[in-house]
């Protein structure tokens, strides 16, 4: 069956990044028909961000009952109802799924259909059977966990971040494989929740992206809230003791016993069976969408965005991404995406907030300021002063990139965002009025250090003395 519309924008996937394409087109005046499978929402409302931070506030309010004891604050016993935190966690879900829902999008003038969609030729799409025709489209349909190829595992019911949310009773021990963000939230999440948790990383250390200082305190305040983490370990096989159950052996030969088993070593790209080489959209070899700056792909009517992109994986890349394109698109302007200042926040306890270069290491040109939490004065009082800023600063000393660890670091980012995207220097930071006590005083103080060592220089401390004797000289002359 073929419909006769020609749609001006065709999205397909009705995720973040699908949802902002979509809406952002229908408000510029285009026609707009958005295709999801599933419901519309995407994984950040699903399975990814919302589920994910919900769990985290109630691991968060279990440990922090058990570590009221350092404020003379004593509570006897900490109970958690694993199916109330997980009613919990869906109530949240809930409650923002309406922003997303096919109502409001029709509400914004897009007409949503579900169904899956398949590239059929030249500005047509197979919708379950039916013909779609459209001028121009938006691919968007994200990524999904990547499962490693490791012996054994495909004979488990493993768990992944899909399907970690249809627990309903805390299994007893959770080895978790992979410790980037979501081995870290989740692991750290349901330790805190009471479970067992074990968590096995490929790499040297976890959050293997982050600056090592500052996945270090992650690492330590994972093992004091219980998680055991083996580092540098690879994983031969899985022996299943039952459906769900059993063990994960590694290289070395040791064992992890487990009673369910979290898979969350990445995510690839949603992007096989969309029919994408019958339209000319290439994809590279490890399946995301080649798209230019301006995330047109290899065929100029059609575009991509967010996960499927081989970008950083983050929702509000996706938004920025679903935006773009859909303006690109409608209007024929040429914006390209911003890449040099992308945030981006592991909403452990603490959390990792960075932004920009790297802030791992000094090299040409460039000095790391580091300001450990011990001298930001809110942190003492919270006792929770194992934490740091770091800035990345040029000898101009603008500021190019930061990372920041301790409670709230997230909220602390958005002033780095605008430093490093506006080249802010540590001078204009440090001339900015912050309210004492707040975590911001982290970055703050690090730039009014920066700018003391700048003024404790030989020449500019001569120039300043001289100026401050000139100016005695002169007060002294006139009271005379
Ligand atoms: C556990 C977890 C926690 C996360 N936490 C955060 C966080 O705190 N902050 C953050 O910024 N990011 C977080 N992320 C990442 C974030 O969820 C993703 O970056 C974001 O959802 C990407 O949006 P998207 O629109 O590109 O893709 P998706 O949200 O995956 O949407 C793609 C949509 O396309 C649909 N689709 C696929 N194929 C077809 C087809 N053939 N036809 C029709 N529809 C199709 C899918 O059903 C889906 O609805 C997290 C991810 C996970 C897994
Ligand atoms: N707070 C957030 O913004 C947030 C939270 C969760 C997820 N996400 C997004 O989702 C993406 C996927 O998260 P993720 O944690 O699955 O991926 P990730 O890339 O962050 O981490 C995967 C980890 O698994 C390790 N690994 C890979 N193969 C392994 C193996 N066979 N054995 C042991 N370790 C192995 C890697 O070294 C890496 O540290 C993230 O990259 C991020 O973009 C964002």
């Amino acid at each position: 069956m073929s419909t006769t519309q020609r749609w001006d924008l065709l999205v397909l996937g009705g995720g973040t990044a699908g949802i902002v394409a979509a809406k952002t087109a229908a408000r510029l005046g285009a026609r707009v028909l958005l295709v999801e499978r599933d419901r519309t929402g995407g994984d950040c409302l699903w399975t990814g961000c919302v589920p994910s931070k919900a769990l985290l506030a109630a691991g968060e309010a279990a440990a922090g009952v058990r570590r009221a004891g350092r404020f003379g604050v004593t509570v006897d016993e900490v109970r958690v109802d694993f199916a109330q935190v997980m009613e919990h966690v869906h109530g949240a879900v809930r409650q923002i799924a309406p922003v997303d829902s096919i109502e409001a999008l029709e509400a914004a003038g897009v007409t949503v259909r579900t169904g899956h969609g398949r590239f059929v030729g030249e500005g047509a799409l197979d919708l379950d059977g039916e013909t779609v025709r459209f001028t121009q489209a938006v691919v968007a349909t994200g990524a999904a966990p990547a499962v490693p190829p490791v012996p054994g595992l495909a004979d488990l019911d493993y768990l992944t971040s899909d399907t970690v949310w249809d627990l309903t009773e805390a299994p007893r021990r959770v080895a978790v494989l992979g410790g980037g963000s979501i081995g870290c939230e989740l692991g750290q999440g349901l330790s805190r929740l009471g479970i067992e948790v074990t968590i096995v990383e490929g790499a040297p250390r976890v959050l293997p992206r982050e600056d090592a200082s500052a996945a270090a305190v992650v690492h330590r305040a994972l093992e004091s809230d219980g998680v055991r983490i083996l580092t540098g370990q690879s994983v031969a096989s899985v022996i299943a003791s039952d459906p769900q159950s059993g063990w994960l052996v590694l290289d070395d030969g040791d064992k992890v016993a487990f009673d369910r088993l979290l898979v969350a070593v990445g995510r690839q790209p949603r992007t096989t069976g969309l029919g994408l080489d019958t339209v000319g959209v290439e994809v590279d070899e490890r399946g995301f969408v080649v798209v230019d700056p301006r995330l047109r792909t290899t065929n100029p009517r059609i575009w991509a965005a967010g996960d499927l992109t081989g970008h950083p994986q983050f929702t509000h890349v996706a938004g920025v991404h679903g935006s773009l394109a859909a303006g690109n698109a409608v209007l024929g302007v040429r914006r390209a995406v911003e890449t040099s200042a992308v945030p981006r926040v592991t909403y452990t306890h603490p959390e990792v907030a960075a932004v920009g270069v790297d802030t791992g290491r000094e090299r040409d040109g460039i000095r790391i300021l580091t300001l450990d939490h011990r001298h930001v004065d809110r942190a003492v009082t919270e006792d929770h002063t194992d934490g740091l800023t770091r800035l990345a600063v040029d000898a101009k000393g603008r500021i190019l990139g930061a990372t920041v660890v301790g409670p709230r670091a997230g909220e602390t980012l958005g002033e780095l965002a605008i430093a490093v995207r506006r080249g802010l220097r540590t001078r204009d930071l440090a001339g900015i009025t912050h309210a004492y006590p707040t975590w911001n005083d982290g970055p703050w103080n690090a730039a009014v250090a920066d700018v003391r060592t700048q003024l404790d220089r030989p020449a500019t401390r001569r120039a300043l003395h001289t100026l401050a004797r000139t100016r005695r000289w002169w007060l002294e002359r006139r009271a005379a």
